[in-house]
């Protein structure tokens, strides 16, 4: 495990493992964690994460586990098999999901991964929500989401930086806040729709921010890692 005390955790989105070993053999991991989601593990398995181990990162495998209790429980042990650093679910899985992922990490101790969820798709807008049949305000869907989390004994969750001074003053230092939607002056934005700047997430009470394209896309990514921390310094 690395003892990177850097609130930014780059998304090692791309569509084959050359692509993200090269990224990673140009960066530090005093500098960032790296985050392996869907598109990476299926194709590269467990072997990229074993890779980026051996190189010193921290590893949050993002695959957002959303099904029955008993699957999600033996999802998360395996994850916690890999050693990773964090692992995470959905909070729409509900309270007796949450719960038994919880439970299912306890035998690894403190060298579980850190369990969190994701509460609303930073992708998601409030008509998106009405999509899905959910008729309260994106806060509120997002805060009660939340709760579920905290009060499960999740480590914290997933969210926009938009909802996380609210979430922090509800449920206080120790609840980790991880927030994708994280745009540099400049970047585009994507198919993300509640977007903010690295200082304005930090000066938000983010924990950790999570940055893919505005790195993995520029033409020097190293680069624009170095530029996203002196913006931060
Ligand atoms: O769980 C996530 O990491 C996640 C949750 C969320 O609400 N929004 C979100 O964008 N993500 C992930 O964060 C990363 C954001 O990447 P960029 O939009 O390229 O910076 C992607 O890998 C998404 O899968």
């Amino acid at each position: 495990m690395s003892m990177s005390t850097s609130p930014i955790i780059v998304a090692l989105d791309y569509d084959n493992q050359r692509s993200a070993l090269e990224l990673a053999d140009k960066i530090e991991p005093k500098d960032c964690r790296l985050k392996i989601g869907k598109e990476m593990f299926s194709l590269c398995g467990p072997e990229l994460v074993r890779e980026l181990h051996q190189r010193g990162f921290d590893i949050f495998l993002d695959l957002k586990f959303h099904d029955i209790p008993n699957t999600v429980a033996k999802s998360v042990a395996a994850a916690a098999e890999l050693g990773v650093w964090m692992v995470d679910v959905h909070a729409s899985g509900g309270a007796r999901m949450l719960e038994a992922a919880k439970k299912a990490l306890l035998p690894y101790g403190d060298s579980a991964p850190k369990l969190i969820a994701v509460t609303v798709l930073t992708s998601m807008d409030e008509s998106d929500l009405r999509g899905i049949g959910i008729t309260s305000s994106l806060e509120e869907h997002a805060e009660r989401l939340a709760r579920l989390a905290k009060e499960n004994g999740l480590d914290g969750v997933v969210c926009s930086a938009h909802e996380a001074r609210h979430l922090k003053s509800l449920f206080g230092p120790a609840f980790q806040l991880v927030t994708p939607g994280i745009r540099p002056v400049g970047s585009d934005i994507g198919d993300q729709r509640r977007v903010m700047t690295p200082p304005q997430a930090l000066d938000a009470g983010v924990d950790y921010m999570v940055i893919g394209r505005p790195i993995t896309q520029s033409a020097n990514p190293a680069q624009a890692l170095q530029n996203i921390l002196t913006s931060l310094a």
